[in-house]
């Protein structure tokens, strides 16, 4: 139906009509093209042999095309629509190839989280705690994604049951860091050891100490930074993002700092480096 009474356009000027015609021609072309995109779905399993659950993810991929998308982006609309947009297409494709669920800690935050990264096809449990989402991310064998908030003020070391070859944390969110955007609570993504081969910038190493006292400095003296410190029975357990440039031996050094000699528990995953954007006009 057309309402060409509304508004007043004036000479020269598109009538409301033309503008609808417009937007209608664009919602049309978006609209084939992403039944054009599910169409590569077929293909894509094919191709990546993705008969796992699970299998799907490419973080790295995702990252590149995020990179890419927030490059050519221009105009009034929020750069963080378009993301969640995007993230909705993104998840579902994922989830088209192997079905998963996102298993997050409890509150509305995080809740947030998940649906903004994930979107509402994939599927969404709430676990007890920190230590229940790791537990059934593992137990979901690949078909499942986890959700953790990073807080300044943790109060148990969650981190410390990871490992390179079990659960794991494959992302940080949220990808685009802007002031005043919205779901910018700092979350790790866990997961099953991924089939994508391509590496993230930072990788995340647990340390314990005998104290917290130091641990930054040295840190920071390899380029890395303390992501989170909790005292547990008289020690320091600590999560740590070093680049993936910096060598082990600089890692391994930290072992030997004559007033607070640190033990390397392992790496526990890693994450790729969020865009940084000042703050929408
Ligand atoms: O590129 C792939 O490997 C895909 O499966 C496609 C796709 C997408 O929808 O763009 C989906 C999942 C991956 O995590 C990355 C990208």
């Amino acid at each position: 139906m057309t309402d060409s009474k509304e508004g007043g356009a004036q000479k020269d000027e598109p009538t409301l009509d033309e503008l609808r015609q417009r937007i209608d021609s664009i919602d049309e072309s978006i609209h084939r093209h992403l039944i054009e995109r599910s169409e590569i779905v077929q293909a894509l399993i094919a191709v990546k042999r993705t008969h796992k659950p699970g299998a799907a993810f490419r973080p790295g991929r995702e990252m590149d095309m995020m990179r890419r998308l927030v490059g050519r982006h221009r105009g009034i609309l929020p750069i963080t629509t378009v993301e969640h947009l995007w993230r909705e297409i993104i998840a579902t494709f994922t989830h088209m190839q192997a079905p998963y669920d996102v298993i997050v800690e409890p509150g509305v935050e995080l809740r947030d989280v998940a649906r903004f990264y994930f979107g509402f096809t994939v599927g969404f449990k709430e676990a007890a705690d920190s230590a229940d989402v790791i537990e059934q991310v593992r137990a979901g064998d690949g078909a499942a994604l986890g959700l953790v908030a990073n807080q300044s003020d943790a109060k148990s070391a969650w981190w410390v049951p990871l490992s390179k070859d079990g659960v794991q944390i494959i992302g940080r969110l949220p990808v685009i860091k802007q002031a005043g955007r919205p779901v910018d609570l700092d979350t790790f993504v866990l997961s099953m050891p991924l089939m994508d081969t391509t590496v993230p910038d930072m990788r995340l190493v647990a340390l314990c100490a005998p104290h917290e006292e130091g641990v930054q400095d040295a840190v920071n003296r390899i380029g890395g930074q303390l992501i989170s410190c909790v005292m547990e029975e008289g020690h320091c357990e600590c999560l740590v993002a070093v680049p993936f440039s910096v060598a082990d031996v600089e890692v391994e050094g930290l072992t030997r700092s004559p007033s607070n000699p640190m033990v390397i528990r392992g790496v526990v995953g890693g994450y790729w480096t969020p865009i940084a954007l000042s703050a929408a006009e």
